[in-house]
């Protein structure tokens, strides 16, 4: 019945057996028929057709029906009535059209149960056979089954498009019918997951681009949409699987072409409806995403925000620290500066091997105090403390010596200058404490090393906010010229010193290496050692006649603020500083001395007038002061390590060493204990005056009257106001040399001693002009003698027979040794800055900025006061010197190794110490004192 729905089956049909009945039957789009979209269409056909072919049977006088018969539920028993009728018509027509066709509904055959004649009607209207009921109800039927897509709709067009096929078009028809639903449906699935491809997408780079700052909670949600994403890709994903399969099935349905076509038509019907309601979870699932799509984005703007707050606080509190981090630098060096700017170290080698039963001159030693035993002028065994910042006996080791000076190198990053050299006799273990033993072990590393070690290990640990660059030089100052040790060719070109440099190298012509291990150094090290060693005779160990300057620049800058810091350390290993009779030595050993004489002076000067603040300090003196102008004084922090011999034989050159370290030291003390121990000073001595009169007065003897400083010794030994004293003076300790006597009976000796420390013009060299600076008896004494004008410091090496030393004839063999157990192959020691690249280096301003139109060689210029050369060398500006000042000086007096009388120095002759075999000075007992500068 279906079939005829759309009445094209009817219509043909009528025309067939009465042509023209029908003018226009409305065909075709079959195809569509089964589509929503083609349901108008249907409809169309239907009322057109059906009405048509109702209008023709009727004018023909046939049995019509009801366009509702047609529908379900309608009589259908009329409209097979009405086939009849017209099969019959035909029939009647066919045999010839004789006589008049009448039709009973008995005529037909059984099974049609219809028995009903009928003689045409022609007035019968279509209007009237088409109610408008029946019309209505198909219309609501047509937009139900359009708008919710109902299988019996479809049925009805698939039906309809099927009716009027022959049994061997349908296959085909269906087949065709099969392959468009199923490209629509592919279509529409295809158009649905590049949707959710899209929402996946989305989700996936908004999930990505989030990633690192999201918070818990945006992750779970930003999960919860994936799984929702994945969940509707999987249901797509199951929907095309599935459609395969009944796309397989109605192919399977194709080939079984006996099946009933209708039942086919169903089974596609309910495939439909499957996919609708497929298509509307789709749908569904994906609005769903859509809003959490839109949740998840306003989560994640709201944690953009928050993230963007957090950075803030972030880069405050970065600042902030920045801040804190500058602070605790100038703290840690306001420390430094509080423990003095120079500092002095003295350090004891221990006996050789084989030395054991050797007598020592070190009576006692504690952390800041050693003890030497010497004797009083009349023979007997005396004891003279000598006060530094610190002491190390024998068995302390390298990396103990080490970590007292390390703070000194963190300076050095920070922007300050550090000079740190060792003073000493020859073979008292300067080179020791400097660079090592011969035979190098970790542990035997000397302060070289472990500094340049540390300034490695430092930098490294400040990457994140400074940057620093490492670069040495290494030089030697010998005769009072400057080599440079690293030079490719020996080092032996004259180099000239600029002390106005503004990038802080003093010696812009010597090569300068970037370093950033502590093998570069090493390597280096033994090329310098090498190239010292080269100008060595049998005769003379260079070492010991030459300076060597090992120069660490240092160039750090800040990656916050761009500030740039600058900081050098110069690590010295000074020449012997043993003098001897100048009539003992002749030709270059003369000349060597003399050399090395007038440099150790010029640096006792340099810290003379930088202690008592000389508004001028003689940097130009000596090489050697110029080298190191920039990292003595002022903002800078010097550390000397005073080396002594333990051996009782070099007992002269010990005292006189400790005494040049004392006032080195009593340097370091500054202006404030001076001021203090004045006080003190002056009421002591005002208290022995009044003492000494008393007792002159009491026992009228004139040993004792006042003047008499025998009487007055002997009954002062016991004095309350001396126990005082005593402990007064043990407040000035490194200001004070105690001489204690070792008997009752050398009281005398004793005062005496303690006349010389309360004697005000011992506290004068702070203040006042050098020629009175650290002037006492023995300095009196041996100025009488006139002796130490004579006296030159040389190398003797005859005069230390059992020193552990380097003995001249293997000096040689020994830095070999040395070498050999460093560098097995010295032509790799650059591996990375080739002796070549060190010679086309040799401006040396890899990273520093060249300044040298600025400069002027030190010769030529005025000496720079200690105040201008102290200027904190941090700076934004690679420029930040040239602001610098050169106060104008007053010419000073010339010195010079020919006037050396006149020259005020530190060093003390040893000539005292030598002229008596008891290390007592004849020349003490005369009486006579020294008004001069030296002793
Ligand atoms: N603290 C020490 N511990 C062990 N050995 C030491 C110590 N100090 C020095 N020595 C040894 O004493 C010897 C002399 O030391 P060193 O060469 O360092 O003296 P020096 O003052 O540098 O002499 P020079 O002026 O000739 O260079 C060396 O063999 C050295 O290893």
């Amino acid at each position: 019945m279906h079939g005829l729905r759309s009445g094209i089956i009817l219509c043909n049909v009528l025309n067939k057996v009465q042509p023209g009945s029908v003018p226009k039957v409305v065909e075709g789009a079959c195809d569509s028929v089964i589509l929503s979209d083609g349901a108008a269409f249907s409809a169309y056909q239907y009322f057109e057709n059906v009405r048509n072919f109702r209008v023709a049977i009727q004018e023909m006088g046939l049995p019509t029906f009801e366009t509702s018969d047609l529908e379900q539920g309608g009589k259908s028993s009329r409209v097979v009535n009405c086939v009849l009728a017209l099969k019959s018509y035909s029939e009647w027509k066919q045999s010839g059209g004789i006589g008049t066709w009448k039709y009973s509904a008995n005529s037909k055959p059984a099974g049609f149960g219809i028995a009903k004649s009928f003689s045409r009607k022609r007035s019968e209207s279509m209007n009237s056979s088409f109610s408008e009921k029946s019309l209505d109800s198909f219309c609501s039927d047509q937009s139900d089954s359009i708008e919710a897509g109902s299988v019996s709709s479809f049925g009805i067009l698939v039906r309809a498009a099927l009716s009027d096929k022959k049994q061997e078009e349908i296959p085909m028809i269906v087949e065709s019918m099969i392959n468009k639903l199923s490209e629509e449906l592919e279509s529409r699935l295809a158009t649905h997951k590049e949707l959710i491809k899209i929402t996946a997408k989305a989700m996936e780079e908004s999930a990505t681009g989030h990633s690192l700052s999201q918070t818990a909670s945006c992750d779970d949600k930003a999960e919860g949409v994936e799984v929702k994403a994945s969940s509707a890709e999987e249901m797509v994903g199951d929907e095309s699987s599935s459609i395969e399969s009944e796309r397989k099935e109605l192919y399977d349905y194709k080939s079984d072409a006996n099946e009933e076509p209708m039942q086919h038509v169903l089974k596609l019907h309910a495939l439909v409806e499957q996919k609708r309601r497929d298509i509307q979870e789709l749908k569904h699932c994906l609005c769903s995403t859509k809003t959490c799509m839109q949740v998840l984005q306003m989560t994640y703007q709201e944690d953009v925000f928050n993230l963007g707050k957090h950075l803030c606080s972030l880069a405050n509190a970065a600042s902030g620290y920045q801040r804190v981090l500058e602070e605790n630098r100038k703290l840690y060096n306001q420390v430094q500066d509080l423990k003095g700017n120079i500092r002095v170290y003295c350090r004891v080698r221990p006996f050789k091997p084989g030395q054991s039963n050797t007598l020592s001159s070190v009576d006692h030693m504690d952390e800041r105090t050693i003890t030497i035993l010497t004797h009083s002028k009349n023979g007997k065994e005396a004891r003279k403390a000598f006060t530094f910042n610190k002491v190390f006996g024998p068995s302390v080791t390298q990396a103990e010596v080490f970590s007292d000076m390390q703070p000194l190198v963190r300076s050095v990053l920070d922007g300050y200058n550090v000079c740190i050299f060792a003073y000493g006799q020859t073979g008292s273990g300067k080179t020791h404490t400097m660079t090592g033993p011969k035979e190098l072990t970790e542990e035997g590393l000397g302060v070289n090393y472990r500094a340049l070690s540390d300034l490695f290990h430092i930098s490294n640990q400040r990457k994140e906010t400074i940057s620093y660059d490492i670069s040495v030089q290494m030089l030697e100052i010998y005769n009072e010229q400057v080599r440079d040790l690293l030079s490719a060719d020996g080092g032996n070109k004259r180099l000239e010193i600029r002390n106005s440099s503004h990038n802080g190298i003093n010696v812009p012509d010597a090569n300068l290496v970037p370093v950033s291990l502590t093998s570069d150094v090493i390597n280096l090290m033994n090329i310098g050692h090498k190239n010292r060693s080269v100008c060595s005779t049998a005769l003379n160990d260079r070492s010991s006649r030459s300076h060597s300057c090992l120069t660490v620049h240092v160039q750090g800058r800040d990656l916050t603020s761009g500030n740039i810091l600058r900081g050098s350390m110069h690590l010295v290993d000074l020449a012997g500083s043993e003098r001897v009779d100048k009539s003992e030595v002749v030709g270059n050993r003369l000349k060597e001395a003399q050399h090395i004489n007038k440099s150790l002076s010029a640096l006792g000067d340099v810290i003379s007038s930088l202690a008592s603040r000389s508004s001028h300090v003689p940097y130009r003196n000596s090489k050697l002061t110029q080298l190191l102008q920039d990292s003595l004084g002022g903002q800078a922090k010097t550390l000397m390590f005073v080396h002594i011999a333990p051996e009782y034989e070099a007992l002269g050159e010990t005292i006189s060493t400790l005494k040049f370290a004392e006032r080195v030291a009593t340097v370091e003390l500054g202006a404030a204990k001076v001021n203090k121990d004045s006080g003190e000073v002056k009421e002591l001595k005002e208290q022995i005056a009044s003492l000494k009169a008393a007792l002159a007065r009491k026992e009228g003897d004139p040993e004792n009257l006042p003047g008499s400083p025998e009487r007055n010794r002997s009954k002062l030994g016991s004095s309350p106001s001396l126990l005082k004293w005593k402990s007064l003076s043990d407040l000035s300790c490194s200001t004070v040399n105690t001489e204690y006597e070792s008997s009752s009976t050398s009281r005398r000796d004793s005062l005496e001693s303690r006349e010389t420390l309360v004697t005000p013009s011992h506290w004068q060299p702070l203040g006042s002009p050098l020629s009175s600076s650290f002037t006492n008896e023995d300095d009196r004494d041996s100025e009488a003698s006139g002796d130490w004008v004579d006296k030159v410091m040389v190398n003797k090496h005859d005069n230390m027979s059992t020193r552990p030393g380097k003995e001249v004839s293997n000096g040689q063999k020994l830095s070999d040794k040395f070498y050999q157990s460093y560098i097995p192959d010295p032509t790799k020691i650059y591996p990375e800055h080739s002796l070549n690249k060190m010679t086309t280096n040799r401006k040396g301003n890899r990273d520093f900025d060249d300044d040298s139109d600025r400069e002027s060689v030190t010769s030529d210029c005025s000496e720079s006061d200690s105040v201008s050369s102290s200027i904190p060398k941090i700076t934004s500006s690679p420029n930040m010197f040239a602001s610098k000042q050169k106060k104008p000086q007053p010419k000073t007096t010339a010195k010079s190794t020919e006037i050396r009388s006149s020259i005020p120095s530190l060093i003390p002759s040893p000539s005292s110490m030598r002229k008596s075999p008891s290390g007592v000075n004849p020349n003490l007992q005369k009486g006579k004192r020294k008004t001069g500068l030296s002793k």
